[in-house]
Order: structure tokens, then C-alpha cells, then sequence
């Protein structure tokens, strides 16, 4: 064996040993929620399509026109000639729906925080974060080179005490968080991060990957509060409620012309491909002309998490937590058994004894489905939990 193949087995070893080796499974999404995988049928509490929005007929529609007219690919960078006509229309959508000036569309959501947080903050800068902020919101910030401090998960008074000792060190300083957390679905306390941000003279940055489409009548987490959040970067993904893929920035517009010279995510990686613009576009129109929509998702999480004797949920994302991750596994294969796919969710994902089911809700799940596995999940998993 090479010293490569040796590596890699050895490191696939002890991962397996420790219950946290990962496979890829085909799987295959019809519309609404089931799935097929290894020749059975589930029905799938694990897609982050909360709108059923990826199999919709007006966002296919527009996703086949764009083929035909614009092709695949879009052929290059967005600044040599992969801009194609698409993207105007769907930035002036993003900024409308979130009361921004502007908006930058990104590749991804990943390539977003990757790109936004080094273009504003760098060596003799502060970044605050909280604990919990996705993966990519912690790579960026790495990436940056900025002075990186964490905060307690959704501690206000823990990011003041941070940003109170180190702020006047530093030149520039953002403040970053999730809007909804995407293993807990839990929102954070924007209105008061704003205020904090202001007080420091910080830059809030609010991930709204989980609560575009599903939060605030659709317009996301910083308007699901009584009073809309003062976020001036307000950055999500395309890939969940609007059913597609691709990132955005929505801000002011000196900020979002600024990343079209300086995020090297977005200058030095391929335009999306029109069809995935064009579907999003659509997407964001059947969210824009009916705001009701957004409280589908919500509400079967609410049937779920009452049924289940669990807190009433924020998202339309529910943890059940286990602990241990083979207790996880054991509890993810019990529902497959039941057919109901909800995915275990396992170090370093989350921390280490917090393995979890991670469910998620969409207008397409049957009420009866929803009490059925609350009940299995009441019974067969909290009932084991010690
Ligand atoms: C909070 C959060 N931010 C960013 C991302 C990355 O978005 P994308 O899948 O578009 O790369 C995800 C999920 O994948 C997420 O949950």
C-alpha cells in the first residue's frame, strides 16, 4: 500500500471506530418529501427543502427556458462572461424581499461566508463569533486572518464583554452568528446583537441559510422579531426554502460593489449556471406574491414538537437529541425501519455528546405521518434518552 492509501485507511479506521465514518447514500427526491434509497421508499424528515420549492412546476418551468435560451453553463467567472442577464433579476429580488440596497450572488452559500468575511476583515481586525455558527462562518473567519474571539451560543453580554476588551485594539471589527441555527433551529437574539453591533462600532453579519423563505412572512430572520433586526449584512443560501443552489449577500451598495472587486470566491470561481438562477428567480416570485406560505414549514413543526412532548420549535428545524453518536444511528435506523428517513447527525457536526436527529418540516408532510413519528420518536427515542 502506499504511504497514501496507508493515511487514508488508517484515518477512515479510527473514524469508523468512533461511529463517525461518513457515507454517501444515492438517493433520489421525487416531489414533495419521499425519497428513495437502497430500493425502499421513505418518506424524508431530512431535506432542508422546506417550500417543496425544488420540484415545483413555475420553478422548473423557468429552470428549462433558461436552458434553452442561455444553456448549461454559464462559462466563465462573473466578471469575465458568465454574468449572464438572469442575475440582475434575481438580485433585484433578494434586496427587495430583504430590505436591502443591494445584493451579490454568490456560487453558494459555503462560498459566501468564505468570501464576504476576508473582503472585510484582515490582520489588525476583530471578528466575534458565537459558538455555534456554521461551519463555513468559522472558515472564513480562520481564512480572514482577523483576530477571531467565539462567544457563548446566543450570549449577548458574553459578545459585549468580548468586544469591550478587544474592540479599540482593532481597526475593524464584524460580529457574526447564524439567524437560525442550523443543527438547533434555533433563532439568534438579532434586535440586540444590532443594538451591540452599533454600540461597538461592529459590523452584524447574520447567516440566514435556515430562515429565508420560512421566517418574517419569508424575508427571513431578521424579521421575525416585533421590530425588523438592524443587520446590514444579511448573507443566506439559495439551497434550502428557495429550493436550488447558489449564495447572496444582501447589504448596502458600496458593500455589495466592493465584493465584486474583493471576494475571491466570487471572482475567481464560475458564474452559476443560468437554469439554477432562473428557478430561483421563480422561487423567490411564488414566495414574494404569497408571504403565508413562509408558516407551512413552521406549523407541521409545531404539530410535531407538541405531539412529541418537546419545546415548541422557533424553525422548521427540530433536534431531538440523543447523546452518544451509535445511539443516534441506532435511533436514525429504527425510523428507517418505521420508513421515515431522518438522518442522524454526528461529531464534529455537532459536539461531542450532543448527537442528535435532526428533523425538518415542509407544508408536503401528512399530518398523520407528522403524529405517527412524533409518537415513535416520544416512545422509542426520548423514552430511552437518560
Ligand atoms: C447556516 C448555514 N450557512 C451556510 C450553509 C452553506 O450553504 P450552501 O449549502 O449553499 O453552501 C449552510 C448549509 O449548507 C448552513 O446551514
Amino acid at each position: 500500500m502506499t504511504s497514501l492509501d496507508a493515511f487514508a485507511t488508517a484515518k477512515l479506521d479510527a473514524l469508523a471506530a468512533q461511529s463517525l465514518r461518513r457515507d454517501l447514500v444515492s438517493t433520489a427526491r421525487s416531489a414533495g418529501t419521499v425519497v428513495e434509497r437502497g430500493g425502499r421508499r421513505y418518506l424524508s424528515f431530512s431535506c432542508n427543502d422546506y417550500l417543496n420549492l425544488s420540484h415545483h412546476p413555475a420553478v422548473l418551468a423557468a429552470a428549462r427556458e433558461a436552458i434553452d435560451r442561455y444553456g448549461i453553463g454559464s462559462g466563465a467567472s462573473r466578471l469575465v462572461t458568465g454574468n449572464h442577464p438572469l442575475y440582475d433579476a434575481l438580485e433585484e429580488r433578494l434586496a427587495r424581499l430583504k430590505g436591502a440596497e443591494a445584493c451579490c450572488v454568490f456560487g453558494s452559500g459555503y462560498l459566501t461566508n468564505t468570501g464576504v468575511i476576508p473582503a472585510l476583515a484582515g490582520r489588525g481586525d476583530l471578528i466575534v463569533v458565537d459558538e455555534w455558527a456554521h461551519a463555513c462562518i468559522m472558515a472564513g473567519s480562520r481564512m480572514s486572518g482577523a483576530a477571531v474571539h467565539v462567544f457563548r451560543h446566543n450570549d449577548v453580554a458574553h459578545a459585549d464583554a468580548l468586544l469591550t476588551a478587544h474592540r479599540a485594539a482593532h481597526r475593524h471589527a464584524l460580529l457574526l452568528t447564524d439567524g437560525v441555527f442550523s443543527m438547533d433551529g434555533d433563532l439568534a437574539p438579532l434586535p440586540a446583537l444590532g443594538r451591540l453591533a452599533r454600540a461597538h462600532d461592529a459590523w452584524l453579519m447574520a447567516d440566514d441559510a435556515h430562515g429565508i423563505g420560512v421566517l418574517g412572512g419569508g424575508r427571513g430572520s431578521s424579521y421575525a422579531f416585533d421590530e425588523p433586526a438592524d443587520v446590514p449584512l444579511q448573507m443566506g443560501t439559495l439551497s434550502k426554502a428557495i429550493g436550488g443552489y447558489g449564495g447572496y449577500l444582501c447589504a448596502s451598495r458600496p458593500v455589495v460593489e466592493l465584493m465584486k472587486s474583493r471576494a475571491r470566491t466570487l471572482v475567481y470561481s464560475t458564474g452559476l449556471p443560468p437554469p439554477v438562477v432562473a428557478a430561483a428567480i421563480a422561487a423567490l416570485d411564488l414566495i414574494a406574491a404569497d408571504p403565508s406560505l413562509a408558516e407551512g414549514p413552521i406549523a407541521k413543526a409545531r404539530l410535531f414538537t407538541r405531539r412529541a412532548g418537546l419545546p415548541d420549535p422557533q424553525s422548521p428545524i427540530v433536534p431531538v437529541l440523543v447523546g452518544e453518536a451509535e445511539a443516534a444511528l441506532a435511533a436514525s435506523r429504527m425510523l428507517a425501519e418505521e420508513g421515515y428517513l431522518v438522518v442522524a447527525i454526528r461529531p464534529p457536526t455537532v459536539p461531542a455528546g450532543t448527537a442528535r436527529l435532526r428533523l425538518t418540516f415542509t407544508p408536503a408532510h401528512p399530518d398523520q405521518d407528522v403524529e405517527r413519528l412524533a409518537d415513535l420518536v416520544r416512545e422509542r427515542v426520548l423514552g430511552n434518552v437518560s
